[in-house]
């Protein structure tokens, strides 16, 4: 009795054997490849494109072309997309950390790990051992160690930190982050995803200090993206991205590592019949989203058909089924956040022929006053989203932070000049209660 065992490639650099298929199963012959079969049913025209290595090892030959797929780097190397070699480095170190934090929380040894900080860390702590940690911020130090080993960035803000970290002055990128939005569903394997967002480093700000430096650069308008995705870790992994032009999809194939593009030019319907949100929270909403979400359900809205509910409570997931089927994925109430996770998946909503929104205002528009700070959210299809903001009244509630100042400020020198800690002069754009800050860098941290 044999069994197939397969060494991940190196590419993927997954440690782990992984037992795919049993003999029994798959008339599997050591010497052949092992995904004939799969391949050609996928009908790619031209060779297999892979090659076993000395060990067994399933590798891509490398030769998207010839082979009828391509891998996100064939991708990224395409002569039109001219993403530019220094973003290929920094996207291959992305994929290599996103691939482990796939391995993670499929891990049969996570469990521990989704477990409460505080809990964990009462009952760990001894010299000898390590606190454990939780999920998310295992994520996130998988993730920063990657883009520290790129040196293509110069800071990374993510929502698991308190503030940015400075990685390298002359990082050309600067990265911002939900290492692994959903994490709370862990334990019930409900799916979870990486939320990225890539800007470019303001070189006219070199010359402040790190920690303004730090916070002005990841402070950056969601217009200013170069490129942003979500990593969704589901029954497939899948990683979706956008460089401006246009949205695509990528499908993590575990026998050689590569994530294959499975979804080009992703674009989204301009109605769908699908509303996703939290409807426990139904007797929260204001009388505007509540009508439009009953006037919907029951087929009497602008699209004469009854639309029906879906949600699974894990932002990547309920954004992805969106981008994919339409309809509108929101979270009305000030949550979500705009810097990690608005503005990236409004980048590639939009990129989509889709839309971003606050219930008032283009997401893309407004300029981040604060690294955490949260806001309503509605993503999806465009026709949709018309049709709810036409009700007015669907913000859940506004803080003193939902409704962050417009773009006049996202010319960064101007925003560096109007707001930053050092900030010689106010502005009309901002409160009192922001300007009172100007003098403290921290006051840019909070969510409030
Ligand atoms: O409790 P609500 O309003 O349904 O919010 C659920 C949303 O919160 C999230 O879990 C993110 O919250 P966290 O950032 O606190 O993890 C999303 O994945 C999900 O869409």
């Amino acid at each position: 009795m044999h069994s197939a065992a397969i060494l991940l490639s190196p590419i993927s650099n997954f440690p782990p054997r992984i037992h795919l298929f049993h003999s029994k199963l798959q008339n599997f012959h050591p010497r052949l490849s092992l995904y004939t079969q799969p391949i050609k049913r996928m009908a790619f025209p031209r060779g297999l494109g892979f090659r076993i290595s000395a060990g067994g090892t399933a590798v891509a030959s490398g030769d998207g072309g010839g082979s009828g797929f391509q891998t996100l780097r064939e991708y990224m190397g395409r002569r039109e997309e001219h993403v530019g070699d220094e973003l290929v480095v920094l996207f291959s170190h992305l994929e290599y950390a996103c691939k482990r934090v796939a391995a993670l929380v499929a891990s049969p040894f996570n469990s521990s790990l989704g477990k409460d900080f505080s809990a964990a860390a009462a009952a760990g702590g001894s010299a000898e051992r390590d606190t454990p940690k939780p999920l998310d911020i295992v994520a996130n130090e998988i993730i920063l160690s990657s883009l520290k080993n790129s040196r293509k960035v110069a800071v990374m803000a993510s929502e698991e930190d308190d503030a940015p970290v400075w990685l390298a002055d002359d990082g050309p990128f600067v990265v911002v982050l939900d290492p692994l939005d959903g994490s709370r569903n862990i334990d019930a394997s409900i799916p979870t995803g990486t939320i990225f967002g890539i800007y470019r480093r303001l070189a006219e700000l070199d010359h402040l200090p790190t920690e303004e430096k730090a916070i002005l650069n990841s402070l950056q308008s969601g217009a200013k993206l170069i490129a942003s995705g979500y990593v969704l870790y589901s029954s497939a992994t899948i990683l979706c991205t956008s460089f401006g032009s246009g949205t695509h999809a990528f499908t993590l194939d575990h026998s050689t590592g590569d994530f294959i593009l499975t979804h080009p030019n992703i674009k989204i319907p301009p109605r769908g019949q699908i509303y996703s949100v939290n409807d426990a929270r139904y007797f929260d909403w204001p009388e505007g989203l509540r009508k439009y979400i009953d006037t919907v359900r029951q087929g009497k809205g602008k699209h004469p058909k009854k639309y029906s509910a879906r949600y699974i409570c894990s932002l990547v997931a309920d954004f992805h089924r969106t981008l994919l089927y339409g309809g509108i994925a929101m979270n009305p109430r000030d949550h979500l956040r705009l810097v990690y996770e608005a503005n990236p998946l409004s980048f590639l909503a939009e990129q989509a022929g889709g839309k971003g929104s606050d219930g008032k205002a283009r997401i893309l528009s407004l300029q981040p006053v604060k690294l955490h700070q949260r806001l309503p959210l509605f993503l999806g299809s465009p026709d949709d989203i018309e049709e709810l903001e036409s009700y007015g009244d669907i913000q859940q509630k506004r803080s003193c932070c939902s409704h962050p100042v417009r773009s006049e400020l996202s010319d960064p020198v101007s925003f560096s000049r109007n707001c930053s800690p050092s900030g010689a002069t106010t502005t009309r754009l901002m409160d009192s209660a922001t300007t009172s800050r100007l003098n403290e860098p921290s006051s840019f941290l909070g969510t409030s």
